[in-house]
């Protein structure tokens, strides 16, 4: 076992309190999400791992060694652990590339050098080596944080929504260059994430977190298919939530139905469609099934008389 929390008491102000005995459970090599909307807890947990803040009850061990907060570890975090944390505290005055090479030792320098320009790559800025971080963008000295944390070959490494300030063709990019490079490393992630969907591919486990409390811990085919509530569904993109009374009504298999899931059928029952939108890779629609508005994805654009099938 990589790391375990167990009985966490946490709360940021004696008024209210975050985290009640909480647990966990991280397998060595593993790719995880942390997921949950804003406030749920997310950095609080990846600080209180790095030993950032104390935990009131309970303990959190790493590697089989106690990680102790502020108040018993001057120096707070580990040698096999890394956080790259939402501020990306780089040195102001150092080169990128000597931002990233800060913990790679200077014996062998033409090593180093190879180092620093492979990690470069990894975050797609190898052509920014000698440009001081002020001249970049925050998604780019996000990168460089990154790519800082990754030249220790840390055990664990945490990223705080690390693709926050990051647009999308280049965030593909980094995705799919950071999380081979972890994979091939054996490197743990611990990611923390309010859009699943954008990391999905490369998850082993996704963790969801709701207001302090760990409600589901599975990995993303079956958090996807199984949520364990609406919140958890939501976390996916837009749902379709049905009350127990409307799914007997319905004679439903389940409660959460992804608008791709609702299907346009002969034997469907009736429905009417209320709005149908151009969205890229689909249609969106909106229809109303016996007054209930529903979601629904189609490949073409659909007009009325229309039957559903879920
Ligand atoms: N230093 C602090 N003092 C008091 N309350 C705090 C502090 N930091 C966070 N909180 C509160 O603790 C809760 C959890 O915050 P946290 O930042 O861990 O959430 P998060 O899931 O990471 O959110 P986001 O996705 O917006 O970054 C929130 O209700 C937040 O307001």
């Amino acid at each position: 076992m990589l790391l375990e929390i167990n009985n966490l008491f946490f709360s940021h102000s004696p008024e209210k309190s975050l985290f009640r005995n909480f647990n966990l459970k991280v397998h060595k090599g593993k790719t995880i999400a942390l997921a949950g909307e804003s406030g749920c807890g997310k950095s609080t947990l990846l600080n209180l791992i790095y030993g950032l803040l104390d935990g009131e009850n309970g303990e959190i061990i790493f590697d089989n060694k106690p990680i102790l907060g502020p108040k018993k570890n001057l120096v707070p975090g580990e040698d096999d652990m890394k956080l790259v944390a939402q501020n990306y505290d780089l040195m102001p005055y150092s080169t990128v590339a000597e931002n990233v090479g800060k913990f790679i030792s200077n014996i062998n320098l033409e090593e180093k050098k190879e180092k620093v320009l492979e990690l470069l790559t990894v975050v797609g800025l190898e052509d920014y080596a000698s440009i001081l971080p002020k001249y970049l963008s925050g998604g780019q000295q996000q990168r460089v944080s990154i790519a800082r944390a990754l030249s220790v070959m840390p055990k664990l490494l945490l990223l705080d929504e690390p693709f926050s300030n990051i647009d999308f063709s280049r965030k593909i990019e980094l995705r799919e260059r950071l999380f081979r490079y972890v994979k091939e490393k054996n490197i743990s992630l611990i990611i923390s994430t309010h859009e699943i969907q954008e990391v999905m591919p490369w998850l082993d486990q996704i963790i969801v977190l709701q207001e302090g409390r760990l409600i589901q811990n599975d990995n993303a085919e079956e958090t996807y298919n199984n949520p364990y509530n609406q919140y958890v569904a939501a976390l996916f993109g837009e749902v379709n939530i049905f009350s127990e009374e409307e799914k007997a009504n319905l004679n439903l298999t389940k409660k959460f139905w992804y608008p791709h899931e609702i299907k346009i059928s002969n034997d469907g029952n009736e429905a009417q469609v209320l709005e149908s939108r151009f969205a890229g890779s689909h249609y969106w629609n909106k229809v109303s099934l016996n007054g209930k508005n529903l979601i629904v994805y189609t490949p073409g654009k659909i007009t009325n008389p229309i039957k559903i099938s879920l």
